[in-house]
């Protein structure tokens, strides 16, 4: 039986380096952090790495936690984002005023608590895909920290009845994605598991991509 393809996002490139390391791997959507992390950067040198890199297949996302409109508009002067990931306590209403301004593509990042799929309800026909994360207590994301998947199947069905992707995030790595494909999630979102003091690690992006391998071949 042949399975779905999964797509793979690679978050919180730091550096021209970076963006360069995930050019050349199997991901779909390659991220930016916007918003106050050990991860931020400027839209500015995004932008930069960006031009210094193409041509790039990959579709560019930029993370946000609560962000205003006008430090959205100003990023997306900088850098040529396909996706906005609102990644903090938006409400609906502000994604649609967001999309409405701006025409973008918008996602919206939930962080996993019990019944936390019903949360996808209040963004139908607003998100345009949803990142599920970790719930951390003072962190919004990236924090290395994985959820009960046993949940993942509840978000998929709520965004497959949307219509709109649904990406798993949060302490992946190669030693758990396995298990994580295994709920063929339509996409899982890594950044900590890739990352080797502070930097994207050649090695740890090519262990995740033999493990995707190893398990699509299992299941073809
Ligand atoms: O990565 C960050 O530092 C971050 C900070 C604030 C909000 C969101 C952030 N990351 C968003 C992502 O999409 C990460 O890939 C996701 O949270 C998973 O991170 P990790 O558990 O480190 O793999």
């Amino acid at each position: 039986m042949a399975g779905k393809t999964t797509f793979l996002k690679f978050c919180g490139c730091r550096s021209k380096e970076d963006l360069l390391l995930v050019k050349e791997s199997r991901a779909d959507l390659a991220g930016f952090i916007f918003a106050p992390s050990k991860r931020r950067v400027t839209p500015e040198d995004a932008g930069k790495w960006v031009m210094e890199n193409q041509p790039l297949k990959q579709q560019l996302t930029g993370v946000f936690v609560n962000p205003s409109l006008d430090e959205i508009k100003a990023a997306l002067v900088n850098v040529p984002l396909d996706i906005v990931q609102c990644h903090g306590d938006e409400t609906p209403g502000f994604l649609k005023e967001l999309k409405k301004k701006t025409g973008i593509k918008i996602w919206k990042a939930v962080r996993h608590e019990q019944a936390g799929w019903s949360v996808l309800k209040e963004f139908a026909g607003v998100a345009d895909g949803y990142v599920i994360d970790a719930r951390v207590e003072g962190a919004y994301g990236g924090t290395g920290t994985a959820f009960d998947w046993d949940a993942v199947p509840m978000y998929l069905q709520e965004a497959e009845r949307q219509g709109v992707p649904c990406f798993i995030a949060g302490g992946i790595h190669a030693e758990n994605i396995t298990k994580l494909l295994s709920y063929s999630p339509d996409g899982i979102d890594i950044s900590s598991g890739i990352e080797e003091d502070c930097k994207k690690s050649r090695k740890k992006i090519k262990d995740i991509e033999g493990m995707m391998m190893q398990y699509e071949n299992s299941i073809s």
